[in-house]
C-alpha cells in the first residue's frame, strides 16, 4: 500500500487570513502608496501560490485514489481466486465463464471455459435449482463427497449491457455428514427377546430332545447378534433375553424383515410345536431407560398380538415385522381360574356394574356379555348390558332374552349408561380392546375400574389402566374365555339355560361351529355348556337368515373376482340393514371355493363402508385389515371406513392385496 500523502496544509481558515491580508493592504494603499503597493504585491503573491499548491493538492490525491482502486482490483482478484472454496461463475444457460483454484481442484478437469456444469456435475440440475428452490442452495453428491451449493446472482453491467451471471459456492460438507451419519448409526438400540409359550414348547418334545431346542436357540442367537449384527446378547431367565446394539445394526434386521424369526421357526427337534420368538425393540430414547421402557411396550404389543414377530418402538409410531404363524393354544387354565377369582372380588365390591361389547355387536360380544351378567347376578349384584342398536345378528338371541324375566330390564343405551356411570362404576367390555370400537367409549373415560375381556390380537390402540385383563388370543371367542371364568366359580355361580346357549353361539360363531381356531380347550367349553343346559338346536336357530340376505349374498359372490388364483375380492351394492353381517358370511363362504386362501368382502350401510376379511391362515388378514384402521384375527379381521364410497373402498382394499402379493414376492 502507497502511503497517504500529508494534506494537513489545506486548511479553510487560509482564505480567511488571506482575505484580511488583502483588506489589510487596500486600506494601507490609502494611508502610503509605496508601502500599500509593496503589500499588494505581496498579496497578489499569495494568492497565486495558494491556487498553485491547491491544484498540486489535487492532482496528488487523484493520483492516490487510482493507485487505491488498483490495488483493490488486484487483491480480490487473488483474494477470490484463491478462495479456500470452490467458487465458479455461471452463464444463465449453465456455461462456465470463470472458476477458482479450488473449483479446478475439485473438478480436476483442465477444460472448463465455456463447459456446460450440467455436463460436469450431472446431478445438480440447475434448471430444477432455479425454477423450484426459494432457498438460494442445493445440496449435491460429486466425487464420493457432498456439497451444499450456494448460490446468487450478479448483474454485470458493461457499456450500458446488463449481464446476468451466477455464482455457486461449493460448501464441502463430507466430514460433517459423515460424522453425522456416524452419530445416527450409534445410537443405541436395546431389543427384548422372549420365547413364545417356552414351557408348552418343550413339552411338545421328546423329553431326550428338549434341551437341543435351547442350544439350537442360543446358537442361532450368538450367530445372528453377536456375530453378524455385533452386538451383546445376556440370558435374563430361561426364555428371555435382552439384546444391546446400535442403530445400523437393526436397519439390517428390518431390510431382511427380521428373517431370524423364520430361522427359529425351522428350528426342528421333533417338538410338534413350532419354536417362535418376539422381539420388542426400543429406539430413538433420549436415554437408555426411555429405550427400555420402550421394548417393554413393544414386546408387550407383540406378545399381545400373538407372538412370533418384531415390534419395533421408535419415537412416534410401531412397525410390525413377521406375525406369520398362529398362536399355539395353552393347556393350561392357571390364568382362567385366578381371573375368575380376581373378577368375582371385583363386582362383590361394586354396586354399578356396566357391561359392553363392540360396535354392531356379533353373538359372541353380546353371549360374553350375557354370561358376565349372570356371574354378577350370581354375586347378588345386578348389572346392565349398553347396547345402543339391534342388529340383525343378535335381533334373536336379544328378543329370547327381553321375554324372560331373570333379565328384566338387563339393556340400557349409551345415553342412559352415561348418565348413571360414575367413577365408582366397574365397566367390563368384552370381545374388543379399541377403545373407539366400544359400543361406548365415553364410560371409560368416567369409570376408574375397566376390566377387558378380549380374544383379539392386539392393535396399537389399546384400553389403558384396566384393574383386570384377561386377553388371550389363543382361544376361539370370548365366550370360550367367559365359560372358563363360570367353570372356576361354579360353586358360587349359576348359569340360566338362555345364557348357556348365547354363550355357545358365541363360540358357534368364532369357531365357524368349530372349523376355525378350535382347540382342546373349545371343545370343553362348549360340552360344559351343554352339561349346563344349552339347547344345541336353539342355539343354531340364532343363527337363521332373512330371504334378503341369502339374495345379497348371491350377489356378492355372482361379481366375485379372483387375485392370482388365491385371493377373492368381492362386494355388495344393496344397503340392507345387516350388511355387515351379510358380508361376513359370504366372506366365510368365499374361502370353500378350491384354492383360494383369503376373501375379502365390502359392503355398505349410511356413510360406512364395511369390509369382512377372512382366510385359511396363511395370509395374515389382521395386518392388512389394520392399514385400515381396522383389526381382528390372523384369519377373522374387519375394517370400517367413513366417508368414502364404495368404489373408493373398492380400489383401496384392491391395492392393499397387490401390495401384500408384491411384498410376498420380494
Ligand atoms: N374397526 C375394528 N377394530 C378392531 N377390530 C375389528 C374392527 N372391525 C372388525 N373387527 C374385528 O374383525 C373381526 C371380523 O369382523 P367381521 O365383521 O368381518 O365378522 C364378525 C361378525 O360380523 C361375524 N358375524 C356376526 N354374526 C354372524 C352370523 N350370524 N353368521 C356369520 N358371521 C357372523 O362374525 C365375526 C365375528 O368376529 P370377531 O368379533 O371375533 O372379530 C371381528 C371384529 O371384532
Ligand atoms: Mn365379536
Amino acid at each position: 500500500m502507497r502511503n497517504k500523502p500529508n494534506f494537513k496544509i489545506n486548511m479553510p481558515e487560509i482564505n480567511a487570513y488571506i482575505l484580511i491580508i488583502g483588506i489589510m493592504s487596500i486600506l494601507l494603499l490609502a494611508y502610503n502608496l509605496y508601502l500599500g503597493g509593496l503589500f499588494f504585491f505581496g498579496f497578489i503573491y499569495i494568492v497565486f501560490h495558494n491556487w498553485r499548491i491547491a491544484n498540486f493538492r489535487k492532482k496528488e490525491w487523484n493520483k492516490y485514489i487510482q493507485n487505491l482502486s488498483l490495488d483493490m482490483d488486484e487483491t480480490t482478484k487473488k483474494a477470490i481466486m484463491n478462495l479456500p472454496i470452490p467458487l465458479c461463475i455461471l452463464e444463465f444457460d449453465g456455461n462456465i465463464n470463470w472458476y477458482n483454484n479450488k473449483f479446478y481442484e475439485m473438478t480436476g478437469s483442465p477444460d472448463l471455459l465455456g463447459e456446460n456444469i450440467d455436463n460436469i456435475i450431472q446431478n445438480l440440475d440447475l434448471r430444477k435449482v432455479l425454477n423450484e428452490n426459494k432457498e438460494m442452495y442445493t445440496d449435491v453428491e460429486y466425487k464420493n463427497r457432498q456439497y451444499t451449493v450456494v448460490y446468487n446472482v450478479i448483474k454485470n453491467e458493461q457499456n450500458n449491457n446488463a449481464k446476468y451471471l451466477m455464482m455457486l459456492y461449493w460448501m464441502d460438507r463430507t466430514d460433517y455428514l459423515q460424522l453425522k451419519q456416524q452419530y445416527e448409526d450409534d445410537k443405541n438400540v436395546i431389543m427384548l427377546i422372549q420365547v413364545d409359550e417356552y414351557d408348552e414348547v418343550l413339552k411338545s418334545a421328546p423329553e431326550e430332545k428338549r434341551s437341543l431346542i435351547t442350544v439350537e436357540l442360543e446358537r442361532i442367537f450368538t450367530a445372528v447378534f453377536e456375530n453378524e449384527l455385533k452386538g451383546a446378547i445376556k440370558k435374563t431367565s430361561k426364555d428371555k433375553y435382552i439384546f444391546f446394539t446400535r442403530e445400523k445394526e437393526l436397519k439390517k434386521l428390518q431390510e431382511n424383515k427380521f428373517a431370524i424369526l423364520d430361522t427359529i421357526r425351522n428350528i426342528n427337534c421333533d417338538n410338534t410345536l413350532p419354536v417362535t420368538i418376539s422381539i420388542g425393540v426400543g429406539i430413538e430414547g433420549d436415554s437408555l431407560y426411555k429405550n427400555l421402557q420402550r421394548a417393554n411396550g413393544a414386546l408387550d404389543l407383540a406378545l399381545g398380538r400373538g407372538g412370533d414377530q418384531a415390534v419395533v418402538k421408535t419415537q412416534d409410531k410401531f412397525e410390525f415385522y413377521g406375525g406369520k404363524s398362529k398362536a399355539v393354544e395353552k393347556t393350561t387354565k392357571v390364568k382362567s381360574r385366578l381371573i375368575g377369582y380376581a373378577l368375582k372380588e371385583v363386582i362383590s365390591q361394586s354396586d354399578n356394574i356396566y357391561i359392553m361389547g363392540h360396535k354392531y355387536p356379533d353373538l359372541d360380544a353380546i353371549g360374553a356379555a350375557v354370561g358376565i351378567f349372570d356371574i354378577c347376578k350370581s354375586c347378588g349384584k345386578s348389572a346392565n348390558i349398553v347396547l345402543d342398536q339391534v342388529n340383525d345378528s343378535i335381533e334373536e338371541f336379544v328378543k329370547r332374552v327381553k321375554k324372560q324375566e331373570y333379565y328384566k330390564g338387563l339393556f340400557v343405551t349409551c345415553e342412559e349408561a352415561i348418565k348413571n356411570c360414575n367413577k365408582d362404576t366397574v365397566v367390563i367390555v368384552v370381545d374388543t380392546h379399541r377403545p373407539s370400537y366400544t359400543e361406548c367409549q365415553e364410560l371409560l373415560n368416567i369409570a376408574k375400574k375397566v376390566i377387558v375381556i378380549d380374544h383379539h390380537r392386539r392393535g396399537v390402540e389399546f384400553i389403558k389402566d384396566t384393574v383386570l385383563l384377561f386377553h388371550e388370543i389363543y382361544v376361539s371367542s370370548t365366550c370360550e374365555m367367559v365359560t372358563e371364568l363360570i367353570q372356576y366359580l361354579e360353586e358360587d355361580v349359576k348359569i340360566n339355560k338362555l345364557t348357556a346357549e348365547g354363550l355357545l353361539a358365541g363360540i358357534n360363531l368364532d369357531t365357524k361351529f368349530f372349523a376355525f381356531k378350535t382347540g382342546v380347550r373349545t371343545f370343553e367349553a362348549a360340552s360344559y355348556l351343554k352339561k349346563i343346559g344349552a339347547d344345541t338346536v336353539e342355539t343354531k336357530m340364532l343363527f337363521k337368515s332373512n330371504v334378503e340376505d341369502f339374495i345379497a349374498r348371491a350377489d356378492i359372490i355372482k361379481n366375485t373376482k379372483i387375485i392370482n388364483k388365491r385371493i377373492c375380492i368381492a362386494y355388495s351394492e344393496s344397503e340392507i340393514s345387516n350388511i355387515n353381517v351379510v358380508i361376513a358370511k359370504a366372506a366365510d363362504e368365499l374361502l370353500n371355493i378350491k384354492n383360494v386362501e383369503a376373501s375379502f368382502i365390502l359392503g355398505h350401510k349410511n356413510d360406512t363402508v364395511f369390509i369382512s376379511a377372512r382366510s385359511l391362515g396363511q395370509i395374515n388378514v389382521h395386518v392388512l385389515m389394520e392399514k385400515l384402521g381396522g383389526g381382528g384375527h390372523i384369519d377373522i379381521a374387519g375394517a370400517q371406513l367413513k366417508n368414502v364410497t364404495l368404489n373408493q373402498a373398492y380400489k383401496k382394499v384392491h391395492q392393499i392385496i397387490e401390495e401384500y402379493l408384491e411384498e410376498e414376492n420380494q
